[in-house]
């Protein structure tokens, strides 16, 4: 029988080859297995692409990590996370910890919701559901938050205003606070509890790619071919052209690469696609993200994990110190941090670098700019699929295609969404069940 192809290694792909009871052939196009959850290591600091903290819920995918793919080698952390805004530090998630704001912040943040909530102002929004993204903060959190936190950052995250998004994404994400919460945030009494990542896990060492690594070493039944890439699918035929000649027919195809990608991949090849879903791949945008991996001398300054900085004057939508998580990233005496842009078209690494340090200093992150022993820029192509007008009837023109094609796919790229590492393994593990029958 002709084994289930799966292309890319990252945590959906290696998920998928671990689940899967039919012999399995993983292509994966770099020389380690991954994807963005491959660390990399600069004069012994550990930086992850960007903030990759595992955060479970299902049972079965708590027990693997736990007892089979890394036993007693997972650290679990509670979150301190920050906003910074208006000069001061205020705690995650902003809406229900305003405490230590300007008066006249915390003042507008508890009209505004109190309006939406009960007052006759929110009652339109209240009697239907919210059309965009701007919409939803206004409804469930009122103007207040809108203006002083969610429309600044957000639009900074996603590079649009969020009414020009939908909030198909939001899901355990966006908190959606309480009266009581909100009040008590506002009274310096808020709970640090809040939010679908209070606190995580992350391995004890190696950085977040252990986790890749511990499943690879796990893995029967199929074989691995690093530093080969697709180069066309004919879907018909049921075969992959790879970059090294070969030619793999399979029984099964899953993918974990963009699904623009994909589709890209079976245009090109001998069965082609329709023009109506090459359109509409077109159509499907994410933002890039270029984070910069910066060390300091000297322990950090700040105990925040992360923080949001929703104001137009800093650069960077959030910085996150992996030193501030676990000290056993950096060298002693060093601390570390990647701090985040997302943008459409270029950032030259040499003014992301730039920015980073200014952000740095100006954010009382690090003291100065002479502290700093290096600063790298990275780019991550696509980052976070943009939710806008085109994406639904986008993606589901490609999706149909693909059930017709008999593809499956799975991942934060492959399934094209907004997701967690856990919704990764959780994609593959589904594509397998399907598989196996
Ligand atoms: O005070 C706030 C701050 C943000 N939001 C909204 O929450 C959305 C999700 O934010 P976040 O959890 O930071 O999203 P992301 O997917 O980027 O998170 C990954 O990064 C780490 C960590 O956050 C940083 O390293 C996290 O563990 C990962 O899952 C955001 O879009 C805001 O709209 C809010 O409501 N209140």
């Amino acid at each position: 029988m002709e084994p289930i192809v799966i292309l890319g290694a990252g945590l959906a792909g290696l998920s998928t080859a671990h689940f899967l009871q039919k012999p399995w052939r993983l292509i994966e196009k770099s020389e380690r297995v991954g994807g963005l959850i491959k660390t990399e290591v600069i004069d012994g600091c550990y930086f992850d692409p960007t903030g990759h903290w595992l955060h479970l819920r299902d049972p079965e995918i708590q027990e693997l990590v736990n007892t089979r793919w890394l036993p007693g080698q997972m650290v679990r952390i509670q979150r301190k996370a920050g906003i910074f805004t208006r000069g001061v530090f205020t705690r995650f998630p902003y809406q229900v910890n305003t405490h230590g704001l300007p008066p006249e912040v915390v003042s507008e943040n508890l009209i505004g919701y109190v309006d939406a909530i009960y007052g006759e102002k929110g009652r339109a929004l209240r009697e239907r559901e919210p059309r965009d993204f701007e919409e939803f903060i206004l409804r469930y959190m009122g103007e207040g938050f809108a203006k002083n936190f969610m429309v600044p950052y957000n639009q900074k995250l996603w590079t649009v205003h969020p009414r020009e998004m939908s909030a198909a994404w939001v899901g355990r994400f966006v908190p959606r606070p309480s009266l009581k919460e909100v009040v008590d945030g506002a009274l310096g009494a808020g709970s640090d509890a809040v939010g679908y990542n209070a606190s995580f896990l992350y391995p004890r060492e190696g950085g977040i790619e252990s986790l890749a690594r511990a499943m690879l070493r796990d893995l029967k039944g199929g074989e691995l071919s690093l530093n080969t890439e697709p180069t066309s699918i004919d879907w018909k035929a049921r075969k992959v052209v790879l970059n090294d000649g070969r030619t793999l027919s399979y029984s099964g195809l899953v993918s974990s690469v963009s699904l623009p990608g994909l589709v890209r991949l079976l245009a090109q090849g001998a069965s082609g696609v329709p023009d109506e879903v090459v359109a509409a791949a077109k159509r499907l945008r994410a933002t890039t993200v270029t984070y910069v991996a910066v060390a300091a001398r000297g322990p950090n300054r700040q105990p925040w994990h992360w923080i949001y900085l929703p104001e137009p004057e800093f650069h960077t939508y959030r910085i996150g110190s992996p030193s501030a998580v676990y000290d056993a990233l950096a060298p002693k005496d060093t601390s570390t941090f990647y701090v985040e842009y997302s943008h459409h078209g270029e950032l030259s690494p040499a003014t992301a670098e730039q920015y980073a340090v200014q952000d740095l200093v100006r954010s009382q992150m690090i003291h100065s700019a002479d502290d700093v022993l290096f600063a790298q820029a990275r780019e991550i192509p696509h980052a976070y699929v943009l939710y806008d007008e085109a994406y639904g009837p986008a993606k589901a023109e490609i999706l149909r295609f693909l059930e017709h094609a008999g593809i499956q796919t799975a991942g934060r790229y492959g399934q094209w969404e907004y997701s967690s590492m856990e919704d990764a393994i959780l994609g593959g593990r589904a594509c397998a069940r399907t598989l196996n029958g």
